[in-house]
């Protein structure tokens, strides 16, 4: 039987939100933001590993008793997400036929249904897949002055969130093909191989954590199911 495997990228630096630290590692209910994501991936009963990938220079990750069920990590990040997933994945020992749920560390406010739902309708699929939303508003392209060049149809339109779920080998085939520098995501490098990836309803509350003003939307959602 095929196992599943989380892997997860943190070894980003947090550009735009622009904190001293790396967003991953900032304080949220009393946590770093990023253990939120992995207790979430280390709760669903069919993942057996949870693999944290940061940078090889990451100075936060050993400041924190992380104490999460399953977790690995691996100090392999790369200079941009695809390379940190596919070092990740190159490093991981898993079979060629693993699934993969690849998820951005910066996603924290993920729940244990939508992992499920991920698996039980990509589970079956040849290719895999990825949690993704439908675009609810009107769609603008800009001129380079900041004036509406013209309206674009919403119709078709899904807005890639993760964890994306692939087979390693595959998934690792088609990073090492030279997509890497071309692909935000492991949906668009298995496109590049010809193939179609499915896509299965994501939620609004897991947006990635991106800017500053996330950070309080963030904190009111987690503070809302741990009330619930
Ligand atoms: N070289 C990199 C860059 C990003 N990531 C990870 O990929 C996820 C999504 O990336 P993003 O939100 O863009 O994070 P950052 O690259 O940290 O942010 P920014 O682009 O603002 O610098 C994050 O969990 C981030 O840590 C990574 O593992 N390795
Ligand atoms: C993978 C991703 O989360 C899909 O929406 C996203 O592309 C990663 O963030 P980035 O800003 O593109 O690096």
């Amino acid at each position: 039987m095929s196992a599943y495997i989380a892997l997860v990228p943190a070894a980003g630096s947090g550009s735009r939100f622009g904190a001293p630290s790396p967003k991953q590692y900032l304080q949220l209910l009393g946590k770093p933001l990023m253990w939120h994501t992995l207790s979430v991936l280390a709760a669903v009963p069919a993942i057996t590993r949870v693999v944290v990938v940061i940078s090889p220079e990451d100075e936060w990750f050993d400041c924190f008793d992380w104490a999460i069920p399953k977790l690995e990590v691996l100090r392999v990040g790369g200079a941009s997400r695809a390379a940190s997933v596919r070092n990740g994945l190159a490093a991981l020992g898993a079979a060629g036929d693993d699934w993969v749920l690849v998820h951005d560390a910066a996603r924290c406010c993920l729940t244990v249904p939508m992992v499920e739902r991920l698996i039980a309708r990509v589970a079956d699929d040849e290719i895999g897949g990825l949690l993704a939303l439908p675009v609810a508003d009107t769609v603008k392209r800009a001129t380079s002055d900041g004036h509406v060049s013209k309206t674009v149809s919403r119709e078709g339109l899904w807005l890639a969130q993760t964890p994306q779920m692939f087979r390693c080998a595959q998934l690792l085939r088609a990073l090492k093909d030279g997509a890497e520098a071309a692909v935000t995501d492991e949906a668009s490098a298995i496109e590049m191989l010809g193939l179609q990836p499915r896509l299965v309803e994501g939620e609004a509350q897991n947006f990635k954590v991106t800017y500053p003003a996330d950070l309080a939307l963030a904190r009111a959602i987690l503070a809302s199911s741990k009330e619930g």
